[in-house]
């Protein structure tokens, strides 16, 4: 009743100032509302909500929280926490972070008019010679212009038809280099990445320069370099680069301020590559004036590629070489080390191979009939993802994703990684079983792990890398037994701009007999 009386009690005024307050409350929640959520900048309206943001401090963002050079574990870990799409802050750049298979799929077919460029680090700035190459630069007709070259010379299927000499050569130097270790060494573990990976370099030389030279002189550098050397700065050293980082990054309004460390190390790696990529392209001037024509790559380029210039012709070539040496190589490391931990699963891989094909040498031609192999490949390519981030898109007009509204300027991130390890998709995601690939009918399909990618800019390499990976695979399990040392210990650290295992796999082998 008090209650009553005291509400009676309010003057008139007082009652319309309330009123009035409240309506202006209202009105100015409406017109908040509205710019957050209800137009982009072409005007048109939307009501969807913005992304939603992991918790960073002010200026920084979540820089701090972000310790490793490529971050898919941390993404994977905050896809958890914040959902399969969120949005961080590296200093003054925003990025929409994807761990999830349907809105990844958004990004690289449905929204991909709106998300088809690139923007770069510094570092990558500087080794792709400004998106100089097929799968950094933004989707434009130089694109597509080296995009038909690669795949008419190296990748397409014609092309790999062409290579398959060099496939089979370097799958019987394997083999052979096993047996020779065995015979010399019978109890100590092989380091097969040593192996594999300089004669999968050699196969990259012979497809791109025709050739496979045991050195080479650098004119630019004054000094001959052996193989090694040329692996190191055409490979490894551009591979560590492209994930360096340089702070200027993240805060573009300082760019003015040097950084001298930084620039000169990947300054350094340019120059470098670019000396030894001259002199083979020098090397192959040679050749052709001797009249030797080894159908290779740059064969094809000097006769069919006239419009690039000599700058694109360089990166052209230099692109497969990289390429093919190292994710191919990732991913068999990746196969043979879950093998060799695995003995059932070998066993039954083996006595597929053997079922099909009998006492004779596993070949390309076998492949469609080994479903057990194709599902290792896969389950290796999903738990072990080579390209655990695709390289960073950048959205250049406001879109959605998700069902939130993403702002032009925002750069996005697919952490495939991520999206391989979605519970709701795959059962024990951590666990690696080939047998989730199996009576799926499905056996052979390439991309339902997107560890290739997807839509217009999927990976080009990926019939290669196949072809590589499954008869590698299959020729080692089919001429040896693979086992860990027993007190091998549980091993997924990885390292550089793939998912390359940290420590090389170091197994005991056994020829079959
Ligand atoms: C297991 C091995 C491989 C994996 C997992 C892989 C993965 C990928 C991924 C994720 C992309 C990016 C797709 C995107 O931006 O949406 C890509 C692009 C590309 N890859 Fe691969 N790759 C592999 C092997 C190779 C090989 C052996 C080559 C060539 C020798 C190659 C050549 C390319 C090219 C040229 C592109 C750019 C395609 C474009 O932008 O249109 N890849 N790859």
């Amino acid at each position: 009743m008090d209650v009553i009386n005291d509400m009676q009690t309010i003057p008139l005024k007082t009652a319309i100032a309330v009123g009035c307050t409240a309506v202006a409350i209202v009105f100015a929640l409406y017109f908040w509302f509205l710019k957050s959520y209800g137009s982009d900048d072409s005007g048109q309206r939307n009501y969807l909500p913005p992304v939603p943001e992991v918790p960073g401090l002010p200026l920084l963002g979540n820089l701090l929280q972000l310790k490793e050079k490529k971050p898919y574990m941390t993404f994977t870990k905050w896809a958890e926490m914040y959902g399969p799409i969120y949005s961080i802050r590296t200093g003054a750049t925003s990025m929409v972070v994807v761990s999830s298979s349907d809105i990844a799929k958004e990004v690289l077919v449905t929204k991909f008019p709106s998300i088809s460029t690139r923007k770069l680090s510094n570092a990558l700035k500087v080794l792709t010679a400004d998106k100089t190459m097929v799968a950094m630069s933004d989707y434009n007709d130089y694109h597509k212009t080296v995009k038909r070259h690669i795949l008419t010379a190296i990748l397409g299927p014609n092309a790999q038809k062409k290579h398959r000499v060099h496939r089979d050569t370097m799958m019987d130097n394997v083999s052979n280099e096993l047996h020779t270790f065995f015979k010399n060494y019978p109890d100590q573990e092989v380091n097969l990445r040593k192996i594999f990976q300089s004669e999968l370099f050699g196969l990259a030389m012979k497809q791109t320069m025709g050739k496979d030279l045991e050195s080479i002189y650098v004119k630019d550098l004054e000094t001959t370099m052996k193989r090694d050397e040329i692996f190191q700065v055409l490979v490894v050293d551009p591979m560590m680069g492209a994930i360096e980082v340089d702070w200027r990054d993240f805060f573009p309004y300082l760019k003015w301020v040097p950084n001298k460390s930084f620039e000169n190390k990947i300054h350094q790696m340019y120059t470098r590559r670019e000396a030894v990529m001259k002199a083979l392209i020098q090397e192959h001037k040679k050749r052709i004036a001797s009249g030797e024509n080894l159908n290779s790559y740059i064969d094809y380029l000097v006769s069919e590629a006239q419009t690039l210039t000599d700058k694109e012709v360089l990166m052209t070539l230099w692109e497969p070489i990289i390429e093919s040496s190292d994710t191919t190589m990732v991913t068999t490391e990746w196969a043979m080390y879950e093998l060799a931990k695995n003995p059932k699963i070998q066993d039954r891989l083996y006595a597929e191979i053997k079922s099909v094909c009998g006492s004779d040498k596993i070949t390309e031609e076998n492949l469609c009939q080994l479903s057990y192999l194709s599902a290792v490949f896969q389950e290796t390519l999903r738990r072990h993802c080579p390209v655990p981030i695709i390289p960073l898109r950048y959205v250049h007009e406001n879109t959605d994703l998700g069902g939130y509204h993403v702002p032009a300027g925002t750069e996005v991130a697919i952490n495939i990684y991520g999206c391989n390890m979605e519970k709701k998709v795959w059962e024990n995601p951590e666990e690696w079983n080939p047998e989730r690939f199996l009576n799926q009918n499905e056996s052979m399909d390439l991309y339902k792990t997107m560890a290739f990618g997807g839509g217009k800019r999927m990976c080009a390499g990926s019939l290669q890398a196949m072809l590589i990976s499954c008869i590698g695979i299959g020729r080692l399990v089919q001429e040896f037994e693979w086992r860990l040392k027993d007190e091998a210990e549980e091993d997924v650290s990885t390292l550089g701009l793939t998912t390359q295992k940290l420590h090389p796999l170091l197994a005991v082998i056994k020829p079959r007999k």
